[in-house]
């Protein structure tokens, strides 16, 4: 490897059309700037929201691209200007690498909500660069966009929290939904809804799984701690569970009917959207009126709750529940995803996987 000025190269596994098969690709990484972090990938969390991107189900897809934001890894050169991480450091990213840092949300570090926020791929830096993420060799990322992974914490294990994770925090922690003794839902038991019933837990809330299938229930009762759990097909179970919870967390990434789940609110409660859907979705107005509901939305956390969620998770001794993947398997891994056949989110070993060392110089 060279020094922070020359020229690196790493290999990930990219889209090149919406097919959703992703091949090796190696591109230029960015130049390590005076306080960026070049991180060589250990491991990377599979989102459903890759699956989205790969497969242009926005509209906004710009190939090649090398997905991945639920990054971990080893730091292995800091430029000038980084005070917070040192050559060893193992650190995490996430969907975010760049913001204006002046406009409100930024000035409130709330950055995830900056309309020149920069996604980890998918897009291109102020100098017009592409993004690349994390089912690569090596990542180079603004400082302010890295943060440490906690030392008792696996490496495997915190991949994640940093989309998953945080994507259930934020919302519990800006919403007030914190306090014990909550009834909260968790609509769609996958990688984000897995984190949601264990944070959810460990905040001492009574925690319903609402599920498409029964297939589930044993594993969301046994191992992930759930108190009860719906099918949402079932119409009688549904009924007797109306007006008891105080938030659903709604994890499904396809259109789906709101009125069953709204049912099931208390009065003031609130149901929270998460899946990223880009058609239309219905309700009649009096299922949000008639017991003062809100539906709302949350996007990802901002670094510094990215920070006390890891915190959080260390002390409460949570982690996720994963399946590792080889990083040639990655996509049957993708696939399999898609068919809701995984328990529950897949983590790529990209260190084991790769043959390039964390970036390739060439001087
Ligand atoms: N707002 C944000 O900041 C974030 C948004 N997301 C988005 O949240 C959504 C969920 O992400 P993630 O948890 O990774 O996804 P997963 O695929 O891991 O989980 C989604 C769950 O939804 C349920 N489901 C119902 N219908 C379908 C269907 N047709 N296809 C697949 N699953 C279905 C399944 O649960 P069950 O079997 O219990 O019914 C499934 O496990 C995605 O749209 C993703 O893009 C992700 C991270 C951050
Ligand atoms: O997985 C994290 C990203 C979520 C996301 C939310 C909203 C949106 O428009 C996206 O493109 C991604
Ligand atoms: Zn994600
Ligand atoms: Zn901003």
């Amino acid at each position: 490897m060279g020094g922070a000025s020359s020229e690196k190269t790493a290999t990930g596994y990219a889209a090149h059309d919406d097919s959703g098969v992703l091949t090796l690709y190696t591109y230029k990484l960015r130049q390590t700037g005076p306080e960026d972090v070049l991180i060589k990938v250990l491991f990377c969390g599979i989102c459903h929201t890759d699956i989205h991107q790969i497969k242009n189900h926005l509209g906004m897809s710009k190939y090649p691209m090398v997905p991945g934001h639920e990054v971990v890894g080893e730091v292995v050169e800091v430029g000038p200007e980084v005070t917070r991480f040192h050559a060893g450091d193992i650190v995490g990213a996430g969907v975010i690498v760049g913001c204006c840092r002046n406009c409100g949300p930024c000035k409130s570090n709330i950055e995830q909500y900056c309309n020149k926020r920069v996604w980890s791929y998918n897009d291109v830096y102020p100098d017009g660069q592409p993004t690349q993420g994390g089912f690569s060799s090596a990542m180079t990322v603004d400082q302010k966009f890295v943060v440490k992974i906690p030392s008792g914490m696996a490496a495997e294990q915190a991949a994640p929290l940093l989309c998953a994770g945080l994507t259930v925090y934020s919302p519990l922690k800006h919403f007030g939904l914190t306090g014990s003794g909550l009834r909260g839902g968790i609509l769609g038991l996958g990688g984000v809804g897995h984190m949601g019933v264990k944070i959810a837990k460990a905040m001492g809330h009574e925690v319903t799984v609402i599920s498409s299938s029964d297939r589930k229930r044993e594993e969301a009762v046994e191992h992930l701690g759930a108190d009860k759990y719906l099918v949402s097909s079932d119409e009688a179970a549904m009924a007797a569970a109306a007006d008891g919870l105080d938030y659903i967390i709604d994890t499904v990434p396809v259109v789906h009917p709101l009125e069953p789940y709204l049912s099931l609110l208390k009065v003031d409660g609130k149901i929270i959207m998460m899946g990223v859907i880009n058609q239309p979705m219905q309700f009649i107005t009096p299922m949000i009126m008639l017991g003062r509901k809100s539906i709302t939305g949350s996007f990802i956390g901002s670094m510094a709750e990215a920070e006390e969620m890891l915190e959080f998770c260390e002390k409460k001794g949570l982690s996720s529940m994963i399946e590792i993947v080889q990083f040639d398997r990655i996509n049957e891994a993708l696939q399999r995803l898609e068919r809701n056949d995984v328990r529950y989110r897949f983590v790529v070993d990209v260190a084991a996987g790769s043959n390039a060392s964390a970036a390739s110089s060439n001087d």
